[in-house]
């Protein structure tokens, strides 16, 4: 949890190539941003995540689009220090859990939420938050579930990431728009590198501040 709630945004990257590890790495730290999520999307996702799992002190990695527990292992043997799913897995769940790992399961409902609640959970993420409500569903949720901290994922972009991250009960958000698949596949760190910073200047300047 640590390192996800400081970063408070996680890029959500998938790479065509292991190759491009180092350099979106570099990229991201340039623009101030601590935690990233490399997506088992592609087949480089394990590798990517090897490579990058010891390259910074800055950029703790951890793995996404986590659907079996065989990924479970992969990614933890990799280097992941967090990994986040699209939803929520008993199996995926307990087996983070007993490897010491923190799993981040997506959810949509409150029996969702109640699950993960269940199962010792304090942070779950809402996917994908957009088309659920948006801020407005994580308010709702926070009603029976005071107790649970929540990481909006699916539609957060530079207009709307300020508002989520300060919405009660928002820990941190996840997202692909700070390192855009057309950038990476350009090699255009530069544009990663900009984008990252905008993201990072609205963790320091909430809305209406
Ligand atoms: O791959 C995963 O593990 C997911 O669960 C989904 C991602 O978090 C969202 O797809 C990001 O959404 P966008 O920022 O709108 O592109």
């Amino acid at each position: 949890m640590a390192a996800v709630a400081v970063a408070r945004i996680v890029p959500v990257v998938s790479l065509a190539s292991v190759e491009q590890a180092e350099p979106l790495a570099d990229a991201l730290i340039a623009g101030g941003i601590t935690a990233v999520e490399i997506t088992l999307r592609t087949p480089s996702g394990v590798g990517a995540i090897a490579r990058l799992a010891d390259y910074s002190a800055l950029l703790t990695v951890g793995a996404g689009t986590v659907v079996s527990v065989a990924q479970v292992d992969e990614v933890i043997d990799a280097g992941a220090r967090f990994v986040i799913s699209p939803g929520i897995d008993e199996a995926v769940v307990t087996r983070c859990l007993a490897r010491g790992v923190l799993p981040v399961p997506g959810i949509g409902t409150a029996s969702e939420v109640q699950l993960a609640d269940r199962l010792g959970l304090s942070a779950v993420k809402v996917f994908p938050a957009a088309e659920l409500g948006g801020a407005g569903f994580v308010r709702a949720m926070r009603g029976p579930f005071p107790h649970m901290r929540f990481l909006p994922s699916g539609g957060v972009t530079a207009d709307n990431v300020a508002a989520y991250l300060a919405t009660p009960g928002v820990f941190a958000v996840s997202g692909s728009w700070t390192a855009p698949d057309a950038a990476i596949a350009a090699g255009d760190w530069e544009r990663v590198a900009q984008l990252a910073a905008a993201a990072t200047a609205a963790i320091a300047a909430p809305p209406g501040k």
